[in-house]
Protein backbone atom coordinates (compact mmCIF):
# COMPACT_ATOMS: atom_id res chain seq x y z
CA UNK A 1 0.00 0.00 0.00
CA UNK A 2 1.62 3.34 -1.00
CA UNK A 3 1.55 6.43 1.49
CA UNK A 4 0.63 9.67 0.63
CA UNK A 5 3.82 11.77 -0.47
CA UNK A 6 2.98 15.07 1.72
CA UNK A 7 2.07 13.35 4.88
CA UNK A 8 3.97 11.21 7.53
CA UNK A 9 1.75 8.83 9.52
CA UNK A 10 2.90 7.86 12.86
CA UNK A 11 1.88 5.10 14.66
CA UNK A 12 1.73 4.49 18.51
CA UNK A 13 0.25 2.79 21.61
CA UNK A 14 -3.86 3.22 21.96
CA UNK A 15 -3.60 2.77 25.90
CA UNK A 16 -0.78 1.75 27.92
CA UNK A 17 2.55 2.50 29.58
CA UNK A 18 3.51 4.22 26.28
CA UNK A 19 0.50 6.30 25.48
CA UNK A 20 0.88 9.42 27.43
CA UNK A 21 4.17 10.18 27.24
CA UNK A 22 4.02 9.68 23.86
CA UNK A 23 1.31 11.81 23.39
CA UNK A 24 3.19 14.64 25.50
CA UNK A 25 6.36 14.04 23.36
CA UNK A 26 4.34 15.29 20.35
CA UNK A 27 2.53 17.72 22.20
CA UNK A 28 5.79 19.32 23.15
CA UNK A 29 7.41 19.17 19.82
CA UNK A 30 4.45 21.24 18.58
CA UNK A 31 2.04 18.69 16.87
CA UNK A 32 -1.87 19.40 17.64
CA UNK A 33 -4.07 16.66 16.14
CA UNK A 34 -7.91 17.12 15.56
CA UNK A 35 -9.43 14.97 18.37
CA UNK A 36 -7.54 13.98 21.38
CA UNK A 37 -10.41 11.05 22.02
CA UNK A 38 -8.39 8.45 23.09
CA UNK A 39 -11.25 6.38 21.00
CA UNK A 40 -10.54 7.90 17.81
CA UNK A 41 -7.66 5.78 16.10
CA UNK A 42 -7.07 8.08 13.33
CA UNK A 43 -6.30 11.41 14.24
CA UNK A 44 -5.66 13.81 11.62
CA UNK A 45 -2.96 16.34 12.24
CA UNK A 46 -4.06 19.93 13.01
CA UNK A 47 -1.49 22.51 10.85
CA UNK A 48 0.66 20.12 10.26
CA UNK A 49 1.29 17.45 8.18
CA UNK A 50 1.75 14.28 11.11
CA UNK A 51 -1.28 12.20 11.70
CA UNK A 52 -1.71 9.48 14.36
CA UNK A 53 -2.86 6.08 14.56
CA UNK A 54 -3.66 4.40 17.46
CA UNK A 55 -2.88 0.73 17.88
CA UNK A 56 -1.68 -2.33 20.15
CA UNK A 57 2.10 -1.78 20.72
CA UNK A 58 2.77 -4.93 19.43
CA UNK A 59 1.56 -4.16 15.95
CA UNK A 60 3.49 -1.23 15.29
CA UNK A 61 6.42 -2.94 13.73
CA UNK A 62 4.58 -4.28 11.13
CA UNK A 63 2.31 -1.38 10.31
CA UNK A 64 5.62 0.58 9.50
CA UNK A 65 7.74 -2.62 7.62
CA UNK A 66 4.51 -3.05 5.35
CA UNK A 67 4.87 0.73 4.81
CA UNK A 68 0.98 1.39 6.70
CA UNK A 69 2.85 3.88 9.15
CA UNK A 70 5.98 5.72 8.23
CA UNK A 71 7.23 6.22 11.65
CA UNK A 72 6.22 4.35 15.45
CA UNK A 73 6.74 5.12 19.08
CA UNK A 74 7.58 1.59 20.22
CA UNK A 75 9.25 -0.16 23.03
CA UNK A 76 12.72 -1.19 21.86
CA UNK A 77 11.98 -4.92 23.11
CA UNK A 78 8.83 -5.16 20.95
CA UNK A 79 10.70 -3.68 17.93
CA UNK A 80 13.29 -6.31 18.08
CA UNK A 81 11.55 -9.06 18.55
CA UNK A 82 9.43 -8.22 15.38
CA UNK A 83 12.54 -7.08 13.62
CA UNK A 84 14.09 -10.42 14.49
CA UNK A 85 10.71 -12.61 13.30
CA UNK A 86 10.85 -10.08 10.40
CA UNK A 87 14.61 -11.54 9.26
CA UNK A 88 14.99 -12.74 5.87
CA UNK A 89 11.28 -11.72 4.63
CA UNK A 90 10.04 -9.13 2.33
CA UNK A 91 9.29 -6.62 5.25
CA UNK A 92 13.07 -6.82 6.79
CA UNK A 93 14.84 -3.81 7.22
CA UNK A 94 13.43 -2.26 10.84
CA UNK A 95 15.40 0.50 12.48
CA UNK A 96 15.33 2.14 15.53
CA UNK A 97 15.70 5.82 14.94
CA UNK A 98 16.05 7.53 18.39
CA UNK A 99 15.59 7.17 22.23
CA UNK A 100 13.27 8.65 23.69
CA UNK A 101 14.06 8.62 27.22
CA UNK A 102 10.80 6.59 28.46
CA UNK A 103 9.23 3.22 29.03
CA UNK A 104 12.52 1.89 30.43
CA UNK A 105 12.71 -1.36 31.29
CA UNK A 106 14.63 -4.87 30.76
CA UNK A 107 14.57 -8.00 29.70
CA UNK A 108 15.44 -10.13 31.92
CA UNK A 109 16.32 -13.84 33.04
CA UNK A 110 14.47 -14.77 36.09
CA UNK A 111 14.75 -18.48 37.53
CA UNK A 112 13.28 -19.45 41.14
CA UNK A 113 14.66 -17.69 44.27
CA UNK A 114 15.80 -21.20 46.09
CA UNK A 115 17.42 -21.98 42.64
CA UNK A 116 21.84 -22.31 43.22
CA UNK A 117 22.62 -20.17 40.08
CA UNK A 118 25.89 -20.41 38.81
CA UNK A 119 25.35 -18.89 34.90
CA UNK A 120 23.58 -19.29 31.62
CA UNK A 121 24.86 -22.20 30.93
CA UNK A 122 22.61 -23.24 33.94
CA UNK A 123 19.64 -23.72 31.57
CA UNK A 124 20.73 -26.02 28.88
CA UNK A 125 17.85 -28.83 28.67
CA UNK A 126 15.91 -26.39 30.39
CA UNK A 127 12.38 -25.20 30.10
CA UNK A 128 12.39 -21.21 29.63
CA UNK A 129 8.52 -19.27 29.39
CA UNK A 130 8.93 -16.02 27.65
CA UNK A 131 6.59 -13.35 25.38
CA UNK A 132 10.06 -12.45 23.15
CA UNK A 133 10.78 -16.09 21.92
CA UNK A 134 13.07 -14.50 18.92
CA UNK A 135 15.08 -12.26 21.57
CA UNK A 136 15.69 -14.87 23.88
CA UNK A 137 16.25 -17.55 21.32
CA UNK A 138 18.84 -15.18 19.76
CA UNK A 139 20.18 -15.04 23.09
CA UNK A 140 20.00 -18.83 23.53
CA UNK A 141 22.10 -19.34 20.08
CA UNK A 142 24.81 -16.74 21.15
CA UNK A 143 25.40 -18.57 24.42
CA UNK A 144 25.61 -21.92 22.87
CA UNK A 145 22.50 -22.98 25.43
CA UNK A 146 19.57 -25.75 24.55
CA UNK A 147 16.57 -24.46 25.82
CA UNK A 148 13.45 -25.26 25.44
CA UNK A 149 11.32 -21.76 24.55
CA UNK A 150 8.00 -21.84 25.92
CA UNK A 151 5.69 -18.66 24.09
CA UNK A 152 3.08 -17.44 26.52
CA UNK A 153 1.56 -14.08 25.67
CA UNK A 154 1.36 -12.72 28.96
CA UNK A 155 1.59 -13.46 33.13
CA UNK A 156 4.96 -15.41 32.05
CA UNK A 157 5.70 -15.09 35.84
CA UNK A 158 3.20 -18.06 36.74
CA UNK A 159 4.48 -20.65 34.11
CA UNK A 160 6.73 -22.00 36.64
CA UNK A 161 4.52 -22.36 39.22
CA UNK A 162 2.06 -24.25 37.09
CA UNK A 163 4.67 -26.17 36.08
CA UNK A 164 5.36 -25.46 32.38
CA UNK A 165 8.71 -23.71 32.97
CA UNK A 166 11.97 -24.07 35.18
CA UNK A 167 12.64 -19.98 34.04
CA UNK A 168 11.02 -17.06 32.76
CA UNK A 169 12.14 -14.43 30.33
CA UNK A 170 10.47 -11.24 31.13
CA UNK A 171 10.11 -7.48 31.10
CA UNK A 172 11.41 -6.07 34.83
CA UNK A 173 11.32 -2.71 35.85
CA UNK A 174 10.74 -2.48 39.90
CA UNK A 175 11.38 -5.95 40.04
CA UNK A 176 8.21 -5.62 42.24
CA UNK A 177 6.62 -8.89 39.79
CA UNK A 178 9.73 -10.92 40.16
CA UNK A 179 10.18 -10.46 44.31
CA UNK A 180 6.06 -11.33 44.32
CA UNK A 181 6.33 -14.34 42.60
CA UNK A 182 9.24 -15.57 44.09
CA UNK A 183 11.59 -15.33 41.36
CA UNK A 184 15.38 -13.88 41.03
CA UNK A 185 16.84 -12.22 37.81
CA UNK A 186 19.70 -13.40 36.83
CA UNK A 187 20.75 -12.24 33.53
CA UNK A 188 19.76 -8.90 31.56
CA UNK A 189 19.32 -9.53 27.78
CA UNK A 190 18.33 -6.12 26.57
CA UNK A 191 18.10 -2.44 28.26
CA UNK A 192 14.95 -1.30 26.55
CA UNK A 193 12.73 1.74 26.21
CA UNK A 194 10.85 3.87 23.86
CA UNK A 195 12.49 4.73 20.56
CA UNK A 196 11.47 6.11 17.58
CA UNK A 197 11.20 3.65 14.73
CA UNK A 198 11.32 3.46 10.82
CA UNK A 199 12.47 1.37 7.81
CA UNK A 200 16.12 1.55 6.98
CA UNK A 201 15.38 2.95 3.78
CA UNK A 202 14.25 6.43 2.61
CA UNK A 203 10.96 6.93 1.27
CA UNK A 204 12.24 8.60 -1.91
CA UNK A 205 9.58 11.17 -1.81
CA UNK A 206 8.45 14.60 0.11
CA UNK A 207 8.41 12.25 3.61
CA UNK A 208 11.95 12.24 3.61
CA UNK A 209 11.99 15.56 4.40
CA UNK A 210 9.06 16.21 6.30
CA UNK A 211 10.95 13.25 8.41
CA UNK A 212 14.01 15.20 9.01
CA UNK A 213 11.62 18.32 9.96
CA UNK A 214 9.74 15.94 12.49
CA UNK A 215 13.08 14.68 13.98
CA UNK A 216 14.95 18.25 14.04
CA UNK A 217 11.70 18.72 16.57
CA UNK A 218 11.82 15.68 18.33
CA UNK A 219 15.82 16.03 19.41
CA UNK A 220 14.97 19.70 20.51
CA UNK A 221 12.68 18.50 22.62
CA UNK A 222 15.02 15.57 23.78
CA UNK A 223 17.77 17.84 24.82
CA UNK A 224 15.65 20.43 26.15
CA UNK A 225 14.16 18.05 28.36
CA UNK A 226 18.30 17.11 29.43
CA UNK A 227 19.22 20.41 29.54
CA UNK A 228 19.55 23.09 32.95
CA UNK A 229 21.12 25.95 33.37
CA UNK A 230 23.54 25.94 36.19
CA UNK A 231 24.21 29.65 37.92
CA UNK A 232 26.60 30.31 40.43
CA UNK A 233 29.55 31.86 41.90
CA UNK A 234 33.13 31.00 42.72
CA UNK A 235 36.89 32.15 43.55
CA UNK A 236 39.17 32.49 40.67
CA UNK A 237 41.54 29.73 42.27
CA UNK A 238 38.33 27.38 42.46
CA UNK A 239 37.32 27.69 38.99
CA UNK A 240 38.85 25.08 37.71
CA UNK A 241 37.75 22.60 40.01
CA UNK A 242 34.16 23.84 39.51
CA UNK A 243 34.68 23.25 35.69
CA UNK A 244 35.79 19.98 36.17
CA UNK A 245 32.51 18.73 37.68
CA UNK A 246 30.44 20.32 34.31
CA UNK A 247 32.21 18.29 32.06
CA UNK A 248 28.91 18.54 30.01
CA UNK A 249 27.82 22.45 29.89
CA UNK A 250 28.22 24.12 26.50
CA UNK A 251 30.93 26.83 26.43
CA UNK A 252 30.54 28.07 30.39
CA UNK A 253 29.89 31.58 30.40
CA UNK A 254 32.47 32.87 33.19
CA UNK A 255 31.75 36.57 34.06
CA UNK A 256 33.54 38.96 36.97
CA UNK A 257 31.39 39.97 40.16
CA UNK A 258 30.88 43.30 40.38
CA UNK A 259 33.06 44.65 43.47
CA UNK A 260 34.76 41.15 44.05
CA UNK A 261 37.82 41.01 42.24
CA UNK A 262 38.51 37.72 43.33
CA UNK A 263 35.15 36.22 43.04
CA UNK A 264 33.52 34.88 39.12
CA UNK A 265 30.07 34.07 37.92
CA UNK A 266 30.29 30.66 36.43
CA UNK A 267 26.89 29.89 34.01
CA UNK A 268 26.83 26.57 32.74
CA UNK A 269 24.33 24.77 30.06
CA UNK A 270 24.16 21.05 31.22
CA UNK A 271 23.17 18.33 29.14
CA UNK A 272 23.26 15.75 31.44
CA UNK A 273 21.75 15.14 35.50
CA UNK A 274 22.02 17.77 37.95
CA UNK A 275 22.01 15.62 41.16
CA UNK A 276 22.40 16.47 44.53
CA UNK A 277 25.70 14.88 44.88
CA UNK A 278 26.77 16.95 41.95
CA UNK A 279 25.35 20.20 43.41
CA UNK A 280 27.50 19.36 46.59
CA UNK A 281 30.63 18.10 44.66
CA UNK A 282 30.48 21.87 43.30
CA UNK A 283 29.79 23.38 46.32
CA UNK A 284 32.91 21.23 48.54
CA UNK A 285 35.05 22.15 45.04
CA UNK A 286 34.33 26.34 45.70
CA UNK A 287 30.61 27.16 44.23
CA UNK A 288 28.15 29.62 46.49
CA UNK A 289 24.93 30.05 45.28
CA UNK A 290 24.04 27.51 43.34
CA UNK A 291 20.99 28.12 41.27
CA UNK A 292 19.43 25.18 38.28
CA UNK A 293 17.01 26.47 36.44
CA UNK A 294 15.08 24.15 33.76
CA UNK A 295 15.28 25.04 30.05
CA UNK A 296 12.16 25.94 28.05
CA UNK A 297 13.50 25.95 24.47
CA UNK A 298 16.47 25.41 22.69
CA UNK A 299 17.33 26.70 19.14
CA UNK A 300 20.91 26.19 17.89
N1 LIG B 1 7.25 -2.76 33.96
C1 LIG B 1 7.06 -2.84 32.64
N2 LIG B 1 6.46 -3.92 32.15
C2 LIG B 1 6.19 -4.00 30.86
N3 LIG B 1 6.53 -3.06 29.93
C3 LIG B 1 7.15 -1.98 30.37
C4 LIG B 1 7.42 -1.83 31.73
N4 LIG B 1 8.00 -0.66 31.86
C5 LIG B 1 8.09 -0.13 30.64
N5 LIG B 1 7.56 -0.93 29.72
C6 LIG B 1 7.50 -0.63 28.24
O1 LIG B 1 6.16 -0.28 27.91
C7 LIG B 1 5.74 -1.02 26.75
C8 LIG B 1 4.23 -1.12 26.75
O2 LIG B 1 3.82 -1.77 27.93
P1 LIG B 1 2.27 -2.08 28.17
O3 LIG B 1 2.19 -2.87 29.43
O4 LIG B 1 1.47 -0.82 28.08
O5 LIG B 1 2.00 -2.99 26.88
P2 LIG B 1 0.84 -3.95 26.47
O6 LIG B 1 0.09 -4.46 27.66
O7 LIG B 1 1.46 -4.92 25.54
O8 LIG B 1 -0.13 -2.94 25.67
P3 LIG B 1 -1.01 -3.12 24.36
O9 LIG B 1 -2.41 -3.17 24.85
O10 LIG B 1 -0.75 -1.87 23.54
O11 LIG B 1 -0.56 -4.37 23.65
C9 LIG B 1 6.52 -2.32 26.87
O12 LIG B 1 6.62 -3.01 25.63
C10 LIG B 1 7.87 -1.81 27.34
O13 LIG B 1 8.61 -1.31 26.25
O1 LIG C 1 9.29 -5.22 37.49
P1 LIG C 1 7.88 -4.72 37.56
O2 LIG C 1 7.81 -3.25 37.85
O3 LIG C 1 7.04 -5.52 38.52
O4 LIG C 1 7.23 -4.86 36.10
C1 LIG C 1 7.30 -6.05 35.38
C2 LIG C 1 5.96 -6.62 35.05
O5 LIG C 1 5.18 -5.67 34.33
C3 LIG C 1 4.74 -6.28 33.12
O6 LIG C 1 3.53 -6.89 33.27
P2 LIG C 1 2.15 -6.13 33.08
O7 LIG C 1 1.77 -5.48 34.37
O8 LIG C 1 2.17 -5.23 31.91
O9 LIG C 1 1.21 -7.37 32.81
P3 LIG C 1 1.26 -8.41 31.58
O10 LIG C 1 2.67 -8.92 31.41
O11 LIG C 1 0.33 -9.48 32.01
O12 LIG C 1 0.80 -7.62 30.38
C4 LIG C 1 5.80 -7.33 32.83
O13 LIG C 1 5.32 -8.33 31.96
C5 LIG C 1 6.12 -7.85 34.20
O14 LIG C 1 5.22 -8.84 34.59
MG1 LIG D 1 1.18 -5.22 23.68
Amino acid sequence: MSRPADRLRVAMQKSGRLSDPARNLLKQAGFQFRSSDKDQLFCYGDGCAVDLVLVRDDDIPQLIAENVCDLGIVGRNVLQEKALELRGTAHAGLQELMPLAFGGCRLSLAVPNGLDWRGPSDLDGRRIATSYPELLGEYLQQQGIGAEIVALKGSVEIAIKLGKADAICDLVSSGATLVANGLKETEILLQSEAVLACQNTPFGDGRDALLADFLARIDGVMKVQASKLILCQTGKRELDAVLRLLPDAVAPVISPVWGDDEALNVQALCTSAVTWQRLEAMKSAGARGLMVLPVEKLLA
